[in-house]
């Protein structure tokens, strides 16, 4: 398994002193290549239970293993991707990309052979030597997906990683997604408020729900693989199963939140 998560538990210090539970009895297996939608309303826990998978809260209860190896901090197997691209503005794009690898003293060279082809990868070949400014909303977005990806790593971690952007550029987004996914064969932990989005992604959907969080639905999902057929894309979108499947959600989700 790529990832395995055993009894997660995920417990906050109140201000009054107390503990609050966010995440209760969360236990996944996710095995190579699957692309995981995480869905459910604001403040279930979300973006706690990506946290832990990215090692930024060790103290959590149960276990967490990525290719067996129990997580207790960031490392260089997990790439994350979050809402605001949060660049290094001084950085060009190359440099960017290849900050992680500078700190671990990889050479200039190796460098920004590597990064020029993790932004290929993300369709800005070429446009190493641009700075954040003056790249769009889409593009800064690209260049945090190809320093996640530069170091190689064993799985994705996106936190509503399209959510700041328009629509349109949303939905090209998507499709580089699927197109990364496709062509790198990575696992991926997608969190979205977006019902279309999580079923255009998707090979499994799993919804978040209640006060401890815990997991509501986990089953399997078509679409993110059947939207790489060629000639399909987002027409999927308007097929009346997807309009089916969105209303499923749409009601597991309302339950879940009520
Ligand atoms: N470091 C922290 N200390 C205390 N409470 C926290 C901490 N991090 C998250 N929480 C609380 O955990 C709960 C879940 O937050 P989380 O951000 O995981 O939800 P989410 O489902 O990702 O929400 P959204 O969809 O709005 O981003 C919230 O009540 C939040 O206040």
């Amino acid at each position: 398994m790529k990832l395995t998560i055993d009894g997660l538990a995920v417990r906050f210090p109140t201000p009054d002193g107390g503990t609050a539970t966010i995440l209760e009895n969360i236990s996944l297996a996710v095995p190579a290549g699957e692309l995981v939608v995480l869905l459910g309303a604001s403040g279930c826990g979300k973006s706690t239970l990506l946290n832990a998978v990215a090692g930024f809260n060790p103290a959590y209860d149960g276990a967490i293993r990525v290719e067996g190896r129990l997580v207790r901090a960031p490392g260089a197997d997990r790439g994350v991707v979050l809402q605001t691209d949060a660049l290094y503005p001084w950085l060009n794009a190359w440099e960017n990309v290849g900050f992680g690898l500078r700190i671990k003293g990889l050479p200039q060279r190796e460098r920004d052979a590597r990064a020029e082809q993790a932004l290929a990868l993300v369709g800005l070949a070429g446009k190493g030597d641009h700075s954040s400014w003056q790249l769009s909303g889409g593009q800064r977005q690209r260049v945090s997906l190809a320093r996640a990806l530069v170091a190689d790593p064993e799985i994705l971690l996106m936190d509503e990683p399209l959510g700041a952007l328009d629509a349109l550029t949303r939905e090209q987004m998507q499709d580089l997604v699927l197109d990364v996914w496709r062509r790198t064969g990575k696992t991926i932990l997608f969190v979205t408020h977006g019902l279309d989005e999580a079923l255009y992604l998707a090979t499994r959907v799993i919804v978040l729900a209640g006060r401890p969080g815990r997991i509501v639905v986990d089953e399997p999902s078509s679409f993110g693989r059947r939207s790489l057929a060629p000639g399909v894309g987002a027409s999927i979108k308007s097929t009346p199963d997807f309009a089916a499947a969105r209303e499923r959600l749409r009601a597991a989700l309302f339950e879940g939140a009520a």
